[in-house]
């Protein structure tokens, strides 16, 4: 039997991420449960190298390093784009196919770029290409003394192109869930909320440790 979860004591907890995007929607998803969030970058973390070869690896590895180094728990999220006509690609590289740009004095990453890049290599296989994917989430809860908990999550949809709608952030404005015709970047946060990757994974964190 798998070890029963540990329950998140009320208090400061870290959002393990560096992604201000991520950040905003983690702390949307968190209000509701009387805690804390503080983000690693707004603690001045350094942002570890993602040297796993799974969203769990290194969901886990951020979330260790950022509970080490403050001292307290620490949530970090890894997910990422899987598209199967590209054989689950770009996946847990998905950050990496985004190119770090400074914009207005900003560090960030060129989506329009990637998002190019994933549809390049969709075109090459022709019109009728299969276009389904989805976004997969990990979350990884890790106190100081080394305990962590994994949650994942996932939405199915489809890619369209070109790019539509300004929400949201990443890939989000390729991106068709299942069923609906809107990209989620078209889509009000709290819809997104209700069905994403993240959410997904949310849910099984709070039926856990909250
Ligand atoms: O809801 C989403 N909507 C659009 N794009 C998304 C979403 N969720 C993940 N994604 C894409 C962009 C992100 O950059 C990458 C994950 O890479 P990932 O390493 O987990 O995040 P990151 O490097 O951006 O921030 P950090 O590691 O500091 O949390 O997948
Ligand atoms: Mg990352």
């Amino acid at each position: 039997m798998a070890a029963p979860h540990r329950k998140l004591a009320p208090g400061k907890l870290v959002i393990a991420s560096h992604n201000a995007g991520k950040v905003r929607e983690i702390r949307a998803l968190l209000a509701p449960y009387g805690v804390d969030p503080v983000s690693a970058a707004d603690l001045g973390l350094p942002e570890p190298e993602e040297t796993g070869t799974s969203f769990r690896d290194n969901a886990l590895l951020k979330a260790h390093a950022s509970a080490a180094a403050s001292g307290l728990p620490a949530l970090a999220d890894d997910s990422g784009l899987c598209v199967d006509a590209l054989g689950g690609r770009p996946g847990v590289y998905t950050a990496d196919w985004a190119e770090r740009q400074w914009f207005e004095g900003n560090p960030g990453r060129d989506w329009y770029l990637a998002m190019g890049k994933v549809e390049g290599l969709l075109a090459e296989q022709g019109p009728d290409v299969d276009r389904s994917a989805r976004f997969v989430c990990t979350l990884a809860l890790a106190w100081p003394d080394g305990h962590a908990e994994v949650f994942e999550g996932r939405v199915e949809g489809g890619l369209t192109w070109p790019p539509r709608g300004k929400l949201g952030f990443g890939y989000d404005p390729v991106f068709v869930p299942a069923g609906k015709t809107l990209t989620f970047a078209e889509i009000e946060p709290a819809e997104k909320h209700a069905i994403s990757h993240r959410a997904d994974a949310f849910a099984k964190l709070v039926a856990g440790v909250f």
